[in-house]
């Protein structure tokens, strides 16, 4: 694919990421990817066989997981956005989960490719409003309200938080 088209992943831009949703440096992991079509975030998302709730359909907490760090990952990029700097650049800011409230429409097949849509609807101080919807087969089957508060600024760490790794 040239060069041109290359998505720029939110996660690549995220060193020393552990995380189980969307860590690069977890194995185990999730691997959330999420990058920006227009004023929204995507991810595309194929889910394995453990991941069942009932049979052949995706469990509610792995949702909520992928709806949880696609929408941090959301707030960080936004960020950088709004301040004109690129992924990666310094200061570099990390975000964590305030609140995340899913509403579970339909059931979620387990065995095609899911898409979440996010989108900015607030910032405020350290706090960054999100909305996030989650596609399956063309059908919304869940939405969540998140709100993601900055819980990281390089530019003004003095040491011991623990949100740093
Ligand atoms: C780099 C890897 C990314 C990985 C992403 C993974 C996602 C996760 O799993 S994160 C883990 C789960 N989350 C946590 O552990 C967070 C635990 N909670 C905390 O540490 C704190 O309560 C924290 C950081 C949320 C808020 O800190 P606190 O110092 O109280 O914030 P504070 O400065 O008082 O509030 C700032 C604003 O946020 C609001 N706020 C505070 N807490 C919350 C909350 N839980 N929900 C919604 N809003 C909140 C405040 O009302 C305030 O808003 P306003 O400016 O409008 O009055």
């Amino acid at each position: 694919m040239s060069k041109l088209f290359e998505k720029k992943y939110f996660q690549d831009y995220m060193p020393e990421n552990v995380c189980f949703g969307c860590g690069i440096n977890n194995d185990q992991g999730l691997h959330v990817k999420s990058y920006w079509e227009g004023e929204e975030s995507v991810c595309l998302w194929r889910s394995e066989e453990k991941y069942h709730g009932w049979s052949n359909l995706m469990n509610g907490g792995v949702m909520a997981t992928l709806i949880d760090c696609h929408c941090m990952c959301t707030a960080m990029a936004h960020a950088y956005q709004v301040e004109g700097r690129e992924l990666g650049s310094q200061p570099e800011y990390r975000y964590a989960t305030g609140t995340l409230s899913v509403k579970y429409l339909k059931p979620t097949s387990n065995n095609d490719q899911v898409e979440l849509r996010a989108k900015v609807i607030e910032v405020k101080g350290k706090k960054t409003v999100l909305k996030c919807d989650f596609y399956c087969l063309g059908e919304k089957t869940a939405e969540a309200d998140v709100v993601a508060i900055r819980v990281f600024d390089s530019s003004t760490d003095t040491g011991g938080n623990l949100f740093k790794s």
